[in-house]
């Protein structure tokens, strides 16, 4: 089929059309990028040519694989021409007729509101290509794929449509022709390309020609001693792998090893985390090199998942070359530079944190909540990470003063046989939960947890440093001290219950009206030891799951069995005093038993589980009612 076709008319999708128009008349910053993007996507289609030449005897031949800058400043036109793998006309339309990921657009329209520095991200949302048209009111993507003996021409002004028509002679691999925008002849110029391709494309691992013209050294920096390369040659390495505008990494991890096994690496972890800026999982690899060959340029197996924000490189002379992805993960080789990484990285973050906790701390904001995933995935490096941990705490002022486990425990006193923390939906609110009066009155640190994700990863803990984590809305939390008594003898039973105030049978009397009132509402009424000042607190019983956790399980799942709480209350509060005055007394049993209702309510909803406003209302204005004839007794 080498015989010329009339050109076939497509429509881009209303995405893209909306997406060129912002790139060609909004994002005109920093247009440089586009050459950028267009070299990345050059670089990456020469890559998998020589991954598939690698097991296809067949695709092999003797071209070597490099791209061509050619500016032609008398028509204004500046080609950019790799002879990687080409493209076939069903590729051509796929590939360069959708947007790869959804919220591309989303985000180019917020940047293009404020034209920050954001629009340099466009190459992470898979709209590289069409930033040609920052640089060109005509494109034309002449191509082969290295799977056909036909080559096609698709052309656009990058307004609504595109045309692709088949095109004899081309060489195997793709160039775009940029048909220039008026002012913009610089794009033809020599010294300015060679200015944007050190700028943007220097780690760019096949040669980059202008003209006849090396402009590259594509030097691979992971294999040089540390002490040799500049921070510049590092930052310009980063820029190349992370394409994601940040100038330099937050920190990087250079390593060579030898023995038992040889390999190089550099590890970086970028500035900021785009998972919180709500672009979703964080999708990119470590690229894959065996003797300086890339095997893989997004391997997301090198290291676990909690690791996934770091970009770098790993290359291996022990790496077999032509393996496929997945007998790759069962080489042993492969899975003993994973163990190595994990564990560097891990102790380079505990070195961070030894050395300067304020920068760790600046690390764990961005990266924590990845991070502390390993905790339920890892167990072979469970005490490294848990020591990596951060959380507010009851010694801070604000949900942003974050400690460590260890720094906890330093403080705690040594009769100390707990860690605790509580749940709830905000610091200050977690700081007001009466369960916490006992732990401030004797001065004990507790983890004022507001992410449940925090309070997953610490009961999946459940132990540091020989100390149990406990949440402290449960029943069964022990203070200082009292550990001791807890060795199941009937003797320290007894005597603990010696220790204890007897409670009087007033007391006693307001527990069982209470009780009765609230039989199908709560597990039991107990007298409670925690409360200073409080009248009442809901505790969990003995070995369920926390109240935070509970409720963020029930969101997820409306079946989800709710456990009944234990409604404690304090002897010593004023309310209470009173009631049990009244406790004797027939004629005032309603009123106690009303104001046990309010009291299970009130907790609850300090807890966030209240479940019936009206009927809290409800109640309150009946008391309220009651409260207001008792002091105006006649109506005028
Ligand atoms: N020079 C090229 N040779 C072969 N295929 C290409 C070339 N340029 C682009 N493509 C194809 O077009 C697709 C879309 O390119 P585009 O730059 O828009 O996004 P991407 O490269 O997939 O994403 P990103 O820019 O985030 O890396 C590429 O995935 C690739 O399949």
């Amino acid at each position: 089929m080498n015989e010329k076709t009339a050109p076939e008319k497509f429509t881009f999708q209303a995405e893209i059309k909306k997406l060129l128009d912002l790139l060609s008349h909004s994002l005109y910053q920093n247009r440089e990028i586009a050459i950028r993007e267009l070299i990345s996507n050059a670089s990456d289609a020469l890559d998998k040519f020589r991954f598939i030449s690698l097991t296809d005897e067949s695709a092999k031949d003797d071209q070597p694989l490099e791209i061509r800058l050619e500016p032609d400043s008398e028509n204004r036109v500046l080609a950019i021409t790799d002879n990687g793998v080409g493209m076939t006309h069903d590729e051509l339309i796929e590939n360069i007729g959708t947007i790869a990921h959804s919220g591309s657009l989303d985000f180019l329209s917020k940047a293009a509101g404020d034209q920050k520095e954001e629009v340099s991200l466009i190459g992470k949302f898979g709209v590289g290509f069409y930033s040609a048209f920052m640089l060109a009111d005509k494109v034309e993507v002449l191509t082969r794929s290295y799977q056909d003996e036909t080559g096609y021409k698709w052309e656009s002004d990058g307004t609504g449509s595109f045309t692709i028509e088949s095109q004899a002679d081309l060489q195997r691999g793709t160039s775009i022709r940029l048909h220039l925008r008026k002012d913009l002849d610089e794009y033809t110029d020599d010294t300015r390309l060679k200015f944007i391709l050190k700028k943007y494309s220097t780690f760019v691992p096949y040669p980059i020609k202008i003209g006849e013209e090396l402009v590259n050294d594509q030097k691979p920096i992971w294999i040089e001693p540390k002490n040799q390369l500049t921070q510049e040659q590092y930052d310009g390495f980063y820029q190349y792998l992370a394409h994601n505008g940040e100038d330099s990494a937050r920190w990087h991890l250079h390593l060579s090893s030898d023995s038992p096994f040889q390999f190089h690496c550099i590890l970086y972890c970028p500035q900021n985390n785009m998972e919180l800026m709500g672009f979703g999982r964080t999708e990119h690899g470590i690229s894959l090199c065996a003797k300086r060959i890339l095997v893989q340029n997004d391997n997301r197996d090198l290291l676990p998942e909690y690791l996934r924000f770091l970009y770098g490189l790993v290359d291996s002379a022990d790496l077999p070359l032509n393996i496929s992805r997945e007998s790759l993960q069962d080489n042993t080789v492969f899975r003993k530079i994973k163990k190595v990484l994990t564990k560097r990285v891990l102790s380079h973050l505990a070195s961070i944190a030894k050395d300067d906790e304020e920068k760790y701390l600046e690390f764990y904001r961005q990266f924590g909540s990845v991070l502390r995933e390993g905790i339920g995935t890892d167990f072979e490096n469970r005490d490294a990470l848990a020591k990596l941990l951060r959380f507010p705490s009851s010694k801070g002022s604000s949900e942003s003063e974050l400690f460590s486990l260890e720094a906890y425990l330093e403080r705690a006193g040594e009769d100390q046989k707990q860690i605790y923390y509580l749940g709830g939906n905000d610091f200050n609110t977690i700081a007001r939960n009466p369960n916490l009066e006992i732990f401030r009155k004797k001065g004990i640190e507790v983890f004022y947890l507001e992410d449940p994700m925090d309070e997953i990863v610490l009961s999946n803990l459940a132990k540091f440093s020989d100390h149990d984590i406990v949440s402290i809305d449960s029943s069964d939390v022990k203070l200082p001290g009292e550990e001791k008594a807890d060795d199941d003898s009937e003797e320290s039973a007894e005597k603990k219950e010696e220790t204890k105030e007897p409670a009087t049978p007033e007391f006693e009397k307001v527990l069982s009206l209470f009780q009765e009132e609230l039989k199908e509402d709560v597990e039991s009424v107990t007298k409670s030891d925690r409360l200073t000042d409080s009248p009442c607190c809901l505790v969990m019983p003995e070995g369920a799951i926390s109240s935070q956790l509970q409720k963020v399980l029930s969101m997820g799942n409306k079946d989800f069995p709710t456990t009944k709480r234990i409604l404690e209350i304090n002897p010593d509060a004023e309310l209470i005093k009173r009631l049990c005055t009244l406790s004797s007394n027939n004629d005032q049993h309603a009123f106690i038993k009303q104001c046990g209702r309010q009291l299970f309510w009130n907790a609850s909803l300090m807890t966030g589980i209240a479940t019936s406003p009206e009927q809290i209302t409800e109640n309150i204005q009946s008391m309220m009612e009651e409260l207001a004839q008792k002091r105006s007794p006649i109506i005028t």
